[in-house]
Order: structure tokens, then sequence, then C-alpha cells
């Protein structure tokens, strides 16, 4: 994979197909480019005729019209030389946001297990310094494409005056295409080994600063330096590898055109002496000599940037190849359709929302013969089988590491099943249009995620079109209105990236509204009371016992008053369902339940001295 991002691989065709989408442009510049060698192939000719003519002849209305078309020349060229990397400037703009369009767009869609496996800051870096990396040689498309026409032109033109003097004064650019192959192949491996480490440093860049408080808190600030310190000292040795290989060929792509100019000076120099030369020829020769240093030296220049920019652009394509989660694809209609209940209660009514009753709704979830790991031959869910039937309330409880979290991400197919399958409304997990069945999910995570926006924002992020009542309901069920009313401005007040300017159990409760505003039927919910006080999770308690009427619960829990929500406990031990009743039963006659209880902070168990020991002042009923 390396190797190939070293030689290329598909860094150069991504380029390429993202230069054709933006052609006009390319026209744009290549047109502005092509005006602007006109004016460098007419200019020598004219240094000729006004040299010979004018001042040589001794006519001097000659000499004033052709310094006159010079200087006109010049202007013009100029002005075209500008408009050419303008052009060549926008594209190359326009090419790095279309490849980080394209990048982010797939970023998203990618599996939960390819972010297990690449940290976001080197996905930053894909994002920035790769795609930066990329657009640099696009610049020069326009430029190198007009300097080519020229390189052409001028050798037809001279050879039409002298063979054998055009061919000395155009062999630098031979020559320096040659160095340039060789300098690039030598370039690409350090070009990799470069944006690698660039990737790495913004990774542990982008640790340390989401780890600040704990680095603070444990007093490792001088560590956490030393670290990022060692990151940036290997990505500065690789700078300066890669400018070593630079340099070393710099002063060969300097020098070949100097010596062509010498050639020219010396070989013209003798044929004007013997007569078959003109002075104005051999200052047309002279001038073309001078005129393709530049040109050469881009031309080197744009060699190394390019290789550069086709291993980065390989770094991106190779984040554009991953696997997507699954398409989005709607399944074939089955021939006998199974049935999808929706739920009864909703968030816009005052009604059945405050009802107690349980209301019929929600969709089964029936895991069948599941088995799951991270990895493989590490399952952490072993042939597990569990049904929570529509409308009912599943609580996970488990020792810490039993799979309890893993079992509610597999239900929207974060991670897919190794075997087994995973119905949802009476049909395979993997059968459902992702988007579809996701939108049947309210997943609230034990980390809750805010983004930067308004508490509106954040309300709103999975149901753009939830009017401000719905919010208000949503907000009230999750127990969250003082954190609304906290905040000036309120539904307007702005929440700072990462929602890190809102107290954990703040943030935990904003999200569970925001679960609540889509209205599904389906609420996964984990640990949705572990970062408040024992106020505000009573508090919670009491709205989750309305929110969950009428939708299908699946509530990872540790505290016995959550648990006592449950219709049914389901006990996770080594991957298997190890005991399954409801929360006053599973107290009575399971020891081992009561232990992963009362191992739990949460979870103590007042009054419960004894591991086999049965304390009934310890249940909670709704
Ligand atoms: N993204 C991941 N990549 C690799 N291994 C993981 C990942 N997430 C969890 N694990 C491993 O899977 C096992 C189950 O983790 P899981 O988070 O499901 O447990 P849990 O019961 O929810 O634990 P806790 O109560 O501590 O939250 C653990 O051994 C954990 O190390």
């Amino acid at each position: 994979m390396a190797a190939r991002a070293a030689r290329g691989g598909p860094g150069l065709p991504l380029i390429v197909a993202a230069v054709g989408r933006h052609r006009r442009l390319l026209a744009a510049g290549i047109g502005a480019g092509l005006v602007w060698t006109g004016t460098k192939l007419a200019a020598p000719p004219l240094v000729t005729w006004t040299i010979d003519a004018g001042v040589l002849g001794g006519d001097t209305s000659q000499l004033w019209l052709g310094v006159m078309l010079f200087g006109g020349l010049a202007v013009v060229g100029a002005g075209f030389a500008g408009l050419r990397r303008y052009y060549g400037q926008c594209l190359a703009f326009v090419v790095e946001a279309d490849l980080r369009d394209r990048l982010l767009a797939q970023v998203v869609r990618l599996p939960a297990a390819f972010h297990d496996r690449h940290p976001g800051g080197v996905l930053v870096a894909r994002a920035t310094t790769d795609l930066q990396q990329a657009q640099q040689p696009v610049i020069n498309i326009a430029i190198m494409v007009s300097n080519l026409v020229m390189l052409v032109g001028a050798a037809v033109l001279l050879a039409s005056i002298d063979p054998v003097l055009a061919a000395i004064a155009l062999a630098p650019a031979v020559a320096v295409f040659a160095v340039a192959v060789r300098f690039t192949r030598r370039l690409g491996p350090r070009a990799l080994d470069l944006q690698t480490r660039l990737g790495r440093l913004a990774s542990t860049v982008d640790e340390s600063i989401a780890g600040v408080r704990t680095t603070k808190g444990l007093g490792t600030e001088n560590d956490e330096r030393r670290r990022i310190h060692e990151r940036a000292g290997e990505v500065q040795r690789a700078a300066l590898r890669l400018n070593t290989v630079r340099a070393t060929y710099q002063p060969l792509i300097e020098l070949l055109p100097a010596f062509g100019l010498v050639g020219v000076l010396w070989i013209g120099g003798l044929r004007v002496a013997h007569g078959s030369l003109t002075v104005g020829e051999l200052v047309q020769f002279s001038y073309f000599g001078l005129v393709i240093v530049g040109p050469l030296r881009i031309a080197g220049m744009t060699a190394s940037q390019l290789k550069r920019a086709v291993v980065s652009a390989g770094l991106v394509a190779a984040v554009l190849d991953e696997r997507q989660e699954a398409s989005p694809r709607r399944p074939s209609p089955s021939p006998s359709p199974m049935p999808m209940p929706m739920p009864t209660i909703r968030l816009a009514g005052g009604g059945p929302t405050h009802s107690t009753a349980r209301v019929a709704g929600g969709l089964e979830i029936r895991f069948e013969g599941v088995t799951f790991g991270y990895g493989p031959g590490r399952p952490v869910l072993r042939d597990l089988d569990l049904v929570v039937r529509a409308g009912e309330c599943v609580a996970v409880v488990g020792a810490t590491g039993s799979g309890k979290t893993t079992l509610g991400a597999l239900v929207p197919r974060f991670y897919e099943v190794d075997a087994g399958r995973i119905l949802v409304g009476g049909r395979d997990a993997r059968q459902w249009p992702l988007a579809e069945l996701r939108a049947q999910l309210g997943v609230g995570f034990e980390d809750a995620f805010l983004f930067s926006g308004t508490v509106r924002d954040n309300l709103r992020f999975g149901a753009p079109e939830a009017d401000d009542t719905r919010l208000r309901v949503a907000v009230r069920l999750a127990g969250a209105q003082d954190v609304v009313a906290g905040r000036p401005g309120g539904y307007d007040a702005a929440v700072g990236e990462r929602g890190l300017d809102l107290s954990g159990g703040q943030r935990q409760r904003l999200s569970l509204a925001r679960a609540l505003v889509a209205d599904p039927p389906v609420l996964l919910l984990d640990s949705p009371t572990s970062a408040v006080d024992p106020a505000k999770e009573a508090e919670i308690v009491a709205s989750l016992a309305t929110v969950i009427q009428g939708r299908t619960t699946l509530l990872v829990a540790h505290q016995p008053a959550l648990i006592a929500l449950a219709d049914q406990v389901v006990l996770l031990d080594g991957g298997r369902v190890a005991d399954l009743g409801t929360h006053d039963d599973l107290l009575t006659r399971s020891p081992r339940y009561r232990r992963v209880l009362a191992a739990h902070p949460g979870g103590a168990l007042p009054g419960d001295t004894h591991p086999d020991g049965v304390d009934r002042a310890v249940s909670v009923t709704p």
C-alpha cells in the first residue's frame, strides 16, 4: 500500500479526474497561456528584424516601429501571464475543494470500524495538508502547457534559421526533463514519509487537545509536550530529507539552461564572425536561451511538486477507496412483507405522552445467534439470543467490558455481526435501507456529543423539520428544561465545540432530548443518567418512564432506579445472556446479578452486605 502510494498509485488519476470536472477553468488558463506563448514567440523574430533592419540597416523608423511593437508585446504578454496564473490558481482551489467535498462525504459514510482504526487527526491531515499538496501542481498545468508550446514553437523557429544551433539552444530542455524524471523517483518515498508523519503529528496534536483536561488533571503537561515535540521532530527530519533531495537537483536544473546559453554564445558568436549568422539572429537565439530558463525552472519545480502531490492524493484516494457502510439501497419487495407497527405515542400531542399506561408500539428487536468481535478471534458477543418485544423496555446489565454497549451498537449497524442476525420489526437489519433503519432508532450515547451551534441546532440534528413545540416536549421529557432555561438565549444560546461548555449531565440530557425529537419507535440508550447527580437522575428516570411508553427500548443501565423501568433485565456475561428476568426477580434469585449491580458505583445496593443476601429494599418499582 505504502509502496504503491510512493509510486503514485491512484493519486494521479484522482487529480486528473478532479481537473477534468473543472475543465472550463483549465481551458481559460490554457487559453491565456497560449496568448502569452504567442507574445513570447513573436518577440525574438521582432528583435532580429529590429536589429538587422533598424539598427544595422540604419533605418530609425523601423527601429522605432520595432521598439513600439516589442513594448506592446511585453505589455500584452505580462497581462496574459497574470491571467494564466489567476486561472491556474482558481483551478487549484476548486480542485482542492472538490476533493475535500468527496473526502468528507466519504468519511461520514465509512463504518465505525474504519474510524476505530484511523485516528481523527490523520483524517484531518488528509483533508488539509494532503489536499493542499495535491492542488499545488494544478496551478502550473496551464503554465506548463503554454511553456511546452513555446518550446516547440521556439524549436521550429530556431531550426528554420540554424538547426545545429537550435539543438544546442534547446538541448537543456531535454536534459532538464531527464533530470526531473530521476529527481521525482528519488523524491517519492521521502514525500510519502513526510506526509505520513504529518498525519501522525496531526493525530497526536488532536488527541492532546481533546485530552487537555486529563493532561492538566494528571499534571503531565511536560510529558505531552515531549510527545508532540518528538512527533514534530520526526516531521522536521522527514522534511529535511526531502529538502536534501530537492537541493541536490536544484543546481542542475538552474545550471543546464545556462550551459545552453553558453553554447549558443560560443558557437553562434563564431558563426557571426564567419558571416553565416546575422547579429539579429544571434540575439534571437540568445533571447530564446534566456526565455526558456524560467519555463525550465518551473518544469523542475513542478516535477517535485507533482511527485509530492501524487503521493498525497494517493493517501486521499486510499480513504476514498475504503468500503462505505452498506449501500442505502432499498431491499427488493418481499412477497409477504413483515408488519411494521408504528408507535402510537407521539411528542406532538399532550395526551398520550403523559400517560403512564403502556401503549402498543415500537418495533420488535430480535438477536438470533449473534456473534461479534472487534477483531478476528476475539468475540465480544457469542451466539447471543435475545428478544425485545415491540413496546417493551429491556435493560442490559453486565460487568464492565461484558459487551453492553456493543450490543446496542449492532442494532444501527455501526458494526456488522460476524454470525447470526438482528431482526428489526421482523426484518433483518441488513435488509433495511441503512438510512431508514437508523430513522427508526433514537440513540443516546453515554459520552454525549454536542456540536458547535445553537441549542436548537443540536436538538434538531436528526430531525431538521421539528418545530419548537416538539423541541420543548422533548426537552421536558429529557428533564433538560433547566439546561435550556439556564443559558442566555435559551434555544438560541450557543453551544461550544463538542458541547464542552456544558456539564456532562447537561450534555447527556440535551442528547437524550435530541434522540427524542425525532420521535423514534425504538430507543437505544446507553447509561443515560451516568453523568447526572442523584436528584437529576430521579427526575430523568421519572421522565424516561413516560418516554419509553409505546417504544421499544434497549437500555444499558447500572443504577437500580433506571433498571427498574425495564420490563425485563438481561444479564450479560462472557458475551452471552447469562440470565433474564425482571429486576426484582433477578435481585431475588441471582447472586451474580447482585454482584454486578453492587460492583458499579451507581449501582451500590444499600444494605446488601452479604453477596448472597436478598435486600428487597433496593427494589424500585416505577
Ligand atoms: N471500538 C472498539 N474496538 C475494539 N475493541 C472494543 C471497541 N469497543 C469495545 N471494545 C472491547 O469490547 C469489549 C466490550 O466493550 P463494551 O464497551 O461493549 O462493554 P460494556 O459492557 O459496555 O462496558 P462498560 O460497562 O465498561 O461500558 C471490551 O473488551 C472492549 O475493550
